[in-house]
């Protein structure tokens, strides 16, 4: 993050020097051949220090590296400051430059423990503290509607960041969830996504949460109006509002503004990044559904991650094992995209949420110096829940002609042991399976010879796998609140980390501005067609089509 071109790194010409010479032997059969040590070797495991007890393997064995390249790496690493750079954030630095701001996301999940200065971190305890107070009440039947009822559902009103890490830990967190309070969770500005929610709700029995660091985001900004408006349609007097209306933002005007009384509002400051924010206010919903102390827990295990990264060595970290081997696909194999796997249907939305978190975070093109650079940045994310993946898109990940690297992500055991863990049982032969198959691969010689004589040339071919596709597979023993922290922290240190290398702001996101202002100006111009000027040829054909049909 020091703006430095990552190419003027020696460690990185020597990467390149490395990839250009060895290339061919990188083969991950021969190296596992080689070395009968090879997985000891390649794989740590982490457990916490302090707090709730977490434990997590990383075997990064079937990765194309050697001993010499993962020391370059490293060397990488130092040449680019990563460890200097983590400080900064730690301390509060405004490492953010473009909009000034400290980093500091590592604060709301700090429990007192390391020393922070930054506006703002004083207050993280006694919002958790009003988290836990609203949270405890709704859930245990205190807190009443307008009518006097209970309240049996939430809906959270947000857009990225404040949407996706919410509906990611829900998710995941399912087994700890009150199972009588329904959470659902509108984003899109299409009617559709409100209109849908609404038929579901009470407005008795529901409670919304407006969601959004800015409070001007307009899909959220609409979507809560909407709500607003259906919710007054039944009762009425806007006083009830109070008693079913809160927000968690970092604009108070706004918030008040609105309607929504300070009261119920929850704070959070300009130095947590919406997709770094679940562990704010944010994170309402998520106490609301599983309770405050599985919420704490939750950032407890992220904690522990923090501490991990901080003060472990770069060659044990793991944070920096990942974006290390990440960054020798990325920059030197050529490689577009990094599939995020999880052998988990509670992990469902991981990939989705990484999306944002990691694309958001590292898909720039100039250094913080204002640098063209002159290297891949920020990969593609995607992924889907194992097995549904296997019977989708996992052909073109064996036999495609694109290298994609993988990380793979499973518990040990399951929350849903039934048929005495025989489904977990498969998924694991699963789990275990692929990137065994995608390392090793199959060869003509064993298809020749399970095929037999009479084989035509082409369907011999057709059943050959190359193999050598690097993964990275991570285990767990089961996931847990603090088990689900520590693995999601772990991934925003990785981003973190290739950030600093790649020399970029991975913390604002100056690319979504654009769209928004453009957006703004054509919904000025819908109603007529002869309002519609100043776009190229193809944008006026288009909107002209729209107001051939538009009905209102
Ligand atoms: O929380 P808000 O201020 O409503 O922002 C919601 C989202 O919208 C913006 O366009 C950003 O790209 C996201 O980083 C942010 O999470």
């Amino acid at each position: 993050m020091s703006g430095r071109l990552a190419s003027e790194y020696s460690a990185w010409k020597k990467l390149q020097h490395i990839y250009d010479s060895d290339k061919s032997k990188l083969i991950l059969k021969d190296l596992f051949g080689q070395d009968p040590d090879r997985f000891s070797k390649f794989s740590v495991e982490y457990a916490s220090k302090d707090g709730p007890d977490v434990t997590l393997l990383l075997d990064y064995s079937k990765n194309l590296i050697t001993p010499p390249i993962l020391d370059t790496l490293l060397t990488l690493a130092k040449e680019a400051e990563v460890e200097t750079y983590r400080d900064k954030m730690f301390a509060g630095e405004h490492i953010n430059t473009s909009e000034d701001r400290a980093v500091l996301h590592v604060a709301l999940r700090n429990f007192n423990d390391f020393q922070i200065q930054e506006a703002g971190t004083e207050e993280v305890n006694s919002v958790l503290e009003h988290m836990k107070e609203f949270s405890e009440s709704v859930r245990n039947g205190e807190w009443k509607g307008y009518t006097g009822k209970t309240i049996n559902t939430i809906v959270n009103i947000g857009i990225g960041g404040s949407d996706l890490g919410p509906v990611m830990v829900i998710e995941a967190l399912k087994p700890y969830s009150k199972r009588d309070l329904t959470a659902h969770f509108v984003s899109n500005i299409d009617g559709t996504h409100i209109a849908e929610t609404l038929r579901e709700c009470d407005p008795e029995r529901t409670i919304f949460i407006i969601a959004s660091k800015t409070f001007t985001t307009q899909e959220t900004i609409t979507n809560a109006e909407t709500a607003k408006e259906w919710f007054l349609s039944s009762a009425k007097d806007k006083a009830h509002v109070a008693k079913h209306f809160v927000a968690l933002s970092t604009n108070t005007k706004a918030v008040t503004a609105f309607g929504i009384d300070e009261k119920n509002m929850f704070q959070f400051w300009d130095w947590v990044g919406g997709r770094y924010s679940l562990w704010s206010a944010i994170g309402l919903s998520i106490a609301l559904v599983i309770g405050f102390n599985n919420f704490e827990q939750l950032l407890k295990g992220a904690h522990g991650m923090d501490k991990h990264f901080k003060e472990t060595p770069l060659e044990k970290n793991l944070p920096v094992l990942l974006a290390l081997v990440g960054v020798w696909y990325n920059d030197f194999y050529g490689a577009q995209t990094h599939a995020l796997l999880p052998y988990d249907q509670y992990l469902h939305k991981f990939a989705d949420y990484f999306q944002q978190g990691d694309m958001e975070s590292n898909g720039k093109t100039v250094t913080k110096g204002g640098h063209r650079v002159n290297y891949e940045t920020g990969p593609i994310i995607w992924g889907a829940a194992g097995t549904n993946g296997q019977h989708s898109f996992y052909q073109l990940v064996h036999q495609g002609t694109k290298l994609i690297p993988a990380d793979f992500i499973a518990p040990a055991t399951t929350h849903n042991p039934i048929r005495n863990s025989l489904h977990h049982r498969i998924l694991l032969s699963n789990f275990f399976a692929q990137p065994e198959a995608l390392a090793f691969g199959k060869t003509e010689e064993q298809v020749r010879k399970e095929l037999g004589s009479g084989a035509s040339e082409a369907l011999i071919k057709s059943k050959v796998f190359e193999g050598n596709k690097p993964s990275n597979s991570i285990m767990f023993p089961l996931l847990t609140p603090a088990t689900l922290g520590a693995l999601v922290a772990l991934y925003e240190h990785k981003i973190f980390t290739q950030g600093v290398i790649w020399g970029i702001n991975s913390f604002d996101q100056m690319g979504v501005e654009l769209g928004k202002v453009l957006a703004k100006n054509i919904l000025a111009q819908l109603e007529k067609p002869e309002d519609v000027v100043g776009h190229d040829s193809s944008t006026t054909g288009l909107i002209h089509y729209y107001q051939k049909y538009r009905k209102e």
